[in-house]
């Protein structure tokens, strides 16, 4: 073994000379297995400060350095990562470099035992197949049904009444948010909501035994396995195989009725009815497991990012009284009053330029998917990051893992300058974004869902900043805290009282 190591990293420091590699620097640790930095993120992650905490390895580097350093590599448990927020970089491995990488062990092992092989899941020809059958299913008719929206929407608002005095009691409207969009995706998805929203307020069970539940369940255990690595398997247990049966049995009922209704030969297109995605795939695949993998691939992809965007925003609203009213002013404008509402189609929301930058701002402040990495297929390199001034490439060996953030790319002040920390939504009038700002991802594996998430979420924040003039932060002086799961919420609930519009 030991042999085996050192040949393989002679072979690849020559490697690595030969294509003008240079190494980035090393964090200083503790120790030199990494055991300290894997303790510290345990540490910091249960204070729920983890992007803090990469931003200070960061800190730490440049000032051992003395320069300001965007690629560096750290030791954890023994295995070494290369970490990097260097746009260039990220651009590589997303984009012009994109066949010499791939998700990797980590993410199969954490998610694909829940998922199955799905978009989300999966490299090479099984992501390129699951791709193409999705990629139709986002048109723009498709995710633009703000109909079947606006009956979520009112199911959520039925849980904020306001009272004489115009205010609503304090609400936890985070977890409104994540309701709703359960609600709206397994409705598009599945054809029939889950009802979680009206489930919770008459403190019963959600349809399909309490499937939201379940999902959070197991999506849980999906983190836990990403955080063991290679130990994934010890979070597993009898109650997280619990939570993914029930979610299975849910939905592979409703698999079965729409196979049934499709072989039936009495089937009647129900022009009232709209788009329903699982009749759409169905038409191209009658695997009931690729289904399901299709299904809760989807799901999980679209609906904590969207209500983590929507957290995110009213957190930043209520804090930021100058902007909530321009925003309000705007949407008045555009879209009319609560009770009088107009022109709320997919393309007015789109051209609603203070409503996007009001998004982008977010998205950039608070990117919901913070951290992200790639493993290499191949031995390769990335165009940045080595050498004294970090301007040479760096080897990458087959089976290296890069790490990227876009959180810490999208806070570096020499791209964003002095006022980065800012929640300046005028900073996006007259520019383009380019690999510096990633939300949505970049390269191939772009967000399939983009335009469905900004629609759906820039909806609600219409309808909701129709109906109330005024938000309140109940825990405004609360440092911000961030709740990562795989993905990004704000970490603690977010209670607000809001004030209802008089002509509301
Ligand atoms: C604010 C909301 C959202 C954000 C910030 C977001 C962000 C992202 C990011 C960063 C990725 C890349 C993940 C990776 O490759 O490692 C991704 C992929 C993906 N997203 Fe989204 N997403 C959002 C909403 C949605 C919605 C609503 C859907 C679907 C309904 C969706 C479907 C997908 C799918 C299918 C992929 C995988 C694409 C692939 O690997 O080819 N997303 N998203």
């Amino acid at each position: 073994q030991v042999i085996r190591y050192v040949i393989n990293s002679w072979q690849c420091s020559r490697k690595a000379r030969s294509l003008g590699c240079a190494n980035p620097p090393q964090l200083p640790m503790k120790d030199p297995i990494g055991i300290s930095t894997a303790l510290e993120l345990i540490r910091v992650a249960k204070e729920q400060m983890i992007p803090n905490l990469i931003s200070s390895r960061y800190q730490k580097v440049s000032k051992q350095e003395g320069r300001f350093v965007t690629t560096m590599t750290f030791r954890s448990l023994g295995k070494k990562h290369i970490h990097t927020v260097d746009p260039k970089n990220v651009q590589a491995i997303l984009a012009t470099q994109f066949k010499d990488f791939e998700l990797g062990a980590p993410r199969r092992q954490s998610i694909k035992p829940f998922l199955g092989s799905g978009v989300f899941t999966s490299d090479g020809q099984e992501w390129s197949h699951s791709r193409s059958m999705l990629r139709p299913q986002f048109t723009r008719d498709q995710i633009s049904q703000l109909d079947l929206e606006e009956t979520h929407v009112q199911k959520a608002f039925l849980a904020i009444p306001a009272g004489g005095n115009g205010w609503t009691a304090a609400t936890d409207i985070q977890s409104i948010f994540f309701r709703l969009t359960m609600d709206s995706a397994t409705e598009f998805l599945f054809g029939k909501s889950v009802e979680s929203q009206a489930a919770a307020m008459n403190g019963l069970e959600a349809a399909g035994d309490n499937f939201a539940a379940y999902f959070d369940k197991a999506q849980w255990t999906c983190l836990r396995r990403a955080q063991f690595e290679s130990f994934s398997f010890m979070a597993n247990n009898k109650e997280s195989r619990h939570a993914d049966k029930q979610v299975y049995t849910y939905v592979d009922q409703i698999i079965q009725e729409q196979l049934r209704v499709m072989d039936s030969e009495k089937k009647v297109p129900d022009e009232e009815k709209g788009y329903v995605f699982l009749e759409s795939i169905a038409s191209q695949t009658r695997d009931p497991l690729e289904l399901r993998s299709q299904l809760l691939n989807i799901l999980l992809a679209g609906r904590d990012t969207t209500a983590s965007l929507l957290s995110w925003t009213i957190l930043l609203l209520a804090r930021h009284p100058e902007q909530f009213k321009k925003l309000r002013q705007i949407i008045l404008e555009t879209f009319g009053t609560y009770s009088n509402p107009h022109d709320l189609t997919f393309a007015a929301l789109k051209s609603c330029q203070y409503l996007q930058y009001c998004m982008n701002e977010v998205l950039r402040l608070y990117p919901v998917v913070p951290f992200n990495r790639r493993v290499a297929v191949r031995d390769t390199t990335i165009p940045r990051g080595g050498g004294p001034d970090g301007l040479s490439p760096v080897f990458v060996p087959k089976g290296g893992s890069v790490m990227y953030s876009t959180f810490i790319m999208q806070h570096r002040k020499d791209i964003w300058g002095e006022d980065v920390e800012e929640f300046k939504p005028e900073r996006w009038a007259n520019r383009k974004s380019g690999w510096e700002y990633l939300p949505f991802n970049g390269g191939p594996r772009i967000c399939i869902g983009q335009q469905f998430a900004l629609t759906e979420a820039g909806y609600v924040l219409v309808r909701l900043l129709q109906r109330f003039d005024q938000i309140d932060d109940v825990n405004i002086d609360r440092p911000i805290r961030y709740g990562l799961t795989l993905t990004m919420a704000p970490g603690d609930l977010l209670t607000v009282r809001m004030h209802q519009a008089d002509n509301a």
